[in-house]
């Protein structure tokens, strides 16, 4: 398939400017779509540098490398909707307060916003920010909830429920992953154009950030009761407060300049993409429904 689409793909460390030099040899990019991160919250409180070379210096060795070429690729990264951090105003509006990451994950998400605007101010490199609501869908991350919980409920394994300061239940502005796609081909399609928030100021390259949510945010109880619906199995669940801090009581995106600059509409509701996750899951890992009949189409 990859091939029939012209794509070939280097594997590599951002932080290797040997390949990155050599690949913007090779390709004249107009445009560059970062998605390379250590990803997850709570994992930067067990290997915290593997955040800071990721997010932050692979990063910069990226950003060396656009504002160097000719022509200067737009580009189009994904930060985070951990950058809101202990924000208590909701819905966020990329206008709101970012200055309270609740996590070093969230601290190098909102530094790339720093950094990529200090490229943006002295080299003219036009970027645009994509914050990315806790995302799911088929051929997501393992480590996530609701991947997660999927797993253990069909082995019978018990799950580990959060939940906030004072048995507050915790929640996501949970975002299916065809959405968020639909949100990253169109910042791509109007990438390096003004387009208002991050506009040309006479001839300045524009720096845009944007929310990429679903605007209606879920708790983690009702994201189990969906998945036990789908699954026709009962969770065993701990209940336990949140571990640290670095979670979040909730998240809430507005969505308000996406969908005016962007065109952007999340079409998909938590039900319905937990249906698709569920589905795809059983018929990729293949399960036996416990009568010796294994469910994967
Ligand atoms: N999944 C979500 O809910 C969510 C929400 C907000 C933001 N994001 C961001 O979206 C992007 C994609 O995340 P994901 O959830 O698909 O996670 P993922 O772990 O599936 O994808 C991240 C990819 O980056 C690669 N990578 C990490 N460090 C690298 C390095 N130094 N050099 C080269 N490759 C490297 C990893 O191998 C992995 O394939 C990340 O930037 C993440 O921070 C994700
Ligand atoms: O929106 C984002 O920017 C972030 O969304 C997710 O982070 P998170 O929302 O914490 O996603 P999960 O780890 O799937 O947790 C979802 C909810 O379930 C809770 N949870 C998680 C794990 C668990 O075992 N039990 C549990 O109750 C979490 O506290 C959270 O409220 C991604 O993992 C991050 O990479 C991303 O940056």
């Amino acid at each position: 398939m990859l091939r029939s689409k012209n794509i070939f793909i280097v594997e590599g460390d951002i932080n290797d400017r040997r390949i990155l030099a050599k690949l913007f040899e090779i390709v004249k990019f107009t445009h560059v779509m970062h998605l390379a991160a250590q990803a997850g919250v709570r994992y930067a409180m067990e290997n915290p540098n593997s955040y800071v070379h990721s997010n932050i210096a692979g990063l910069v060795t990226l950003l060396e490398q656009c504002k160097s070429a000719d022509p200067q690729p737009a580009i189009v990264w994904a930060s985070s909707s951990s950058v809101y951090g202990l924000n208590d105003k909701v819905p966020f509006s990329e206008s709101d307060r970012t200055d309270r990451p609740a996590s070093l994950y969230a601290a190098t998400k909102k530094a790339g916003e720093e950094i990529t605007h200090t490229y943006n101010h002295i080299y003219g490199l036009s970027i645009t920010g994509l914050r990315f609501f806790t995302v799911y869908g088929p051929w997501g991350r393992p480590d996530m909830a609701y991947f997660s919980f999927t797993r253990n409920i069909l082995q019978g394994k018990p799950i580990t429920v959060f939940r906030g300061k004072n048995g507050v239940d915790l929640a996501r502005d949970f975002t299916y992953i065809d959405d968020i796609v639909k949100g990253c081909v169109a910042s791509l399609d109007t990438a390096g154009k003004s387009t208002g928030s991050g506009g040309k100021k006479k001839g300045r390259a524009p720096y845009r950030i944007y929310n990429l949510g679903n605007t209606s945010p879920v708790t983690v109880p009702v994201l189990v009761g969906i998945l036990e619906k789908n699954l026709k199995i009962k969770a065993k669940k701990n209940v336990v407060d949140m571990p640290g801090n670095g979670d979040v009581p909730f998240t809430h995106a507005n969505i308000s300049l996406a969908q005016r600059e962007l065109g952007y509409k999340p079409t998909t509701d938590l039900p319905t993409g937990l249906r698709k996750f569920v589905k795809w899951y059983l018929s990729y890992y293949g399960y036996n429904d416990g009568k010796g009949n294994s469910v994967n189409s």
